[in-house]
């Protein structure tokens, strides 16, 4: 289904800054904010401990949370007519679950997203904030969240690649879809006041 109300996700690899820069925007632009509930996950500490044995668990528990926030985004906003910012876009679930799963588990688990997902809008505005490694380190540190202080750094190096790719295909398949990159080594969303101010018109263009 495609629509043409704003729909706006911030996406990019962990700690990259989405719940930040989406509750800025909201409040700068007053746009409702759609925010994913991450301490409440009961598999994902688990899943940090030993991801061979919890990922399936782990991503069909925020593969349905997701299912289920979309809808209720989809009929409380965007069918109601009003534009909405939300800290992810649910294609996340894929990017996260082609490098934790495979094989037969991996299959039915893409099959069940496209289930649930194919016949509901999606954003169709993505801010896609991009950063080093270093810097992702540095934010996942500082947000001090236990479960993932000991992440390996080839997982998240892993990841920023994957979020590359995953970008591009969708640009590529999507041309519709608007994609705005931030540069989060080159861009200071947070401290910059001008800089945060470049997103707001830039956005503001793209929703005009
Ligand atoms: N531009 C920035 N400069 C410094 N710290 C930031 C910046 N953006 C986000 N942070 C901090 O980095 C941590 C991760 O940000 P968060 O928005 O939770 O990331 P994400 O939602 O992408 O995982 C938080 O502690 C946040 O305050
Ligand atoms: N394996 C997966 N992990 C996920 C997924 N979505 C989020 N996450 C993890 C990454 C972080 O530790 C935490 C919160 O994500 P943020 O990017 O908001 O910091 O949850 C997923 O689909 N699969």
């Amino acid at each position: 289904m495609r629509t043409n109300m704003p729909f706006i996700a911030v996406e990019g690899p962990i700690g990259a800054g989405k719940t930040t820069l989406a509750s800025m925007l909201g409040e700068r632009l007053r746009l409702p904010v759609v925010k994913e509930i991450v301490e409440e996950n009961p598999f994902i500490d688990k899943f940090y401990q030993n991801m061979d044995d919890w990922s399936f668990q782990l991503e069909m528990f925020f593969l349905c949370n997701r299912y289920k926030q979309l809808k209720e985004t989809v009929n409380d906003y965007i069918l109601a007519g009003k534009p909405v910012v939300s800290d992810y876009h649910i294609f996340k679930n894929l990017i996260f679950s082609r490098r934790t799963l495979s094989g037969a588990e991996r299959d039915k688990y893409e099959q069940i997203y496209h289930i649930l997902t194919d016949d509901l809008p999606k954003p169709n505005i993505i801010i896609y904030i991009k950063a080093s490694l270093e810097t992702l380190q540095r934010r996942i540190a500082k947000r001090g969240r236990p479960f993932e202080q000991d992440m390996d750094p080839g997982y998240l190096a892993q990841l920023i690649e994957d979020y590359e790719a995953a970008m591009t295909s969708l640009a590529d398949r999507e041309p519709s879809t608007i994609i705005m990159t931030v540069d989060a080594n080159r861009v200071d969303f947070v401290q910059n006041k001008n800089q945060f101010e470049e997103i707001v018109s830039q956005l503001k263009e793209n929703l005009s």
